[in-house]
């Protein structure tokens, strides 16, 4: 039989991983899940040249293709910027995303990260 190689995580996996699931639980209505579409956003891939979701996040992550923190908090940083360039200011969208930006890099601090090594030990 094939032997299945478990995944093993590496500390910056668990890390992001963790980080990952406490951004997410702040996008509740899931704006930032998945991809944003042409059909639902018209004109968002002329617009947006870099686009960015929390589902792709997660793809690089588990393809452990972070190096670091930093190349996460980018890509965050990038969706978030991508909704405040394509929504006008008065949208859910564009007010959502500066919320998301503001909470999630809250949570990057380095005494927000020193509170986490034990749990993540
Ligand atoms: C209304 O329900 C949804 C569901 C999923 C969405 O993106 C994955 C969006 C969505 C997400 C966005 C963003 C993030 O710019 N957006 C912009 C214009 C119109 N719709 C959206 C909205």
């Amino acid at each position: 039989c094939v032997l299945r190689k478990i995944a093993e995580r590496t500390p910056l996996q668990r890390l992001l991983e963790h980080l990952l699931r406490s951004m997410e639980k702040r996008d509740p209505q899931q704006f930032f899940a998945w991809p944003v579409t042409d059909s639902i956003a018209p004109g968002y891939s002329q617009i947006i040249t870099n686009p960015m979701d929390f589902s792709t996040i997660k793809q690089k992550i588990d393809d452990n293709n972070y190096q670091n923190l930093q190349e996460f908090v980018d890509d965050f940083k990038l969706m978030c910027d991508n909704a405040m360039t394509y929504n006008h200011s008065d949208t859910i969208y564009y007010k959502a995303a500066k919320k998301l930006l503001h909470v999630g890099l809250k949570m990057v601090t380095p005494e927000k990260l020193r509170q986490l090594r034990p749990v993540l030990m």
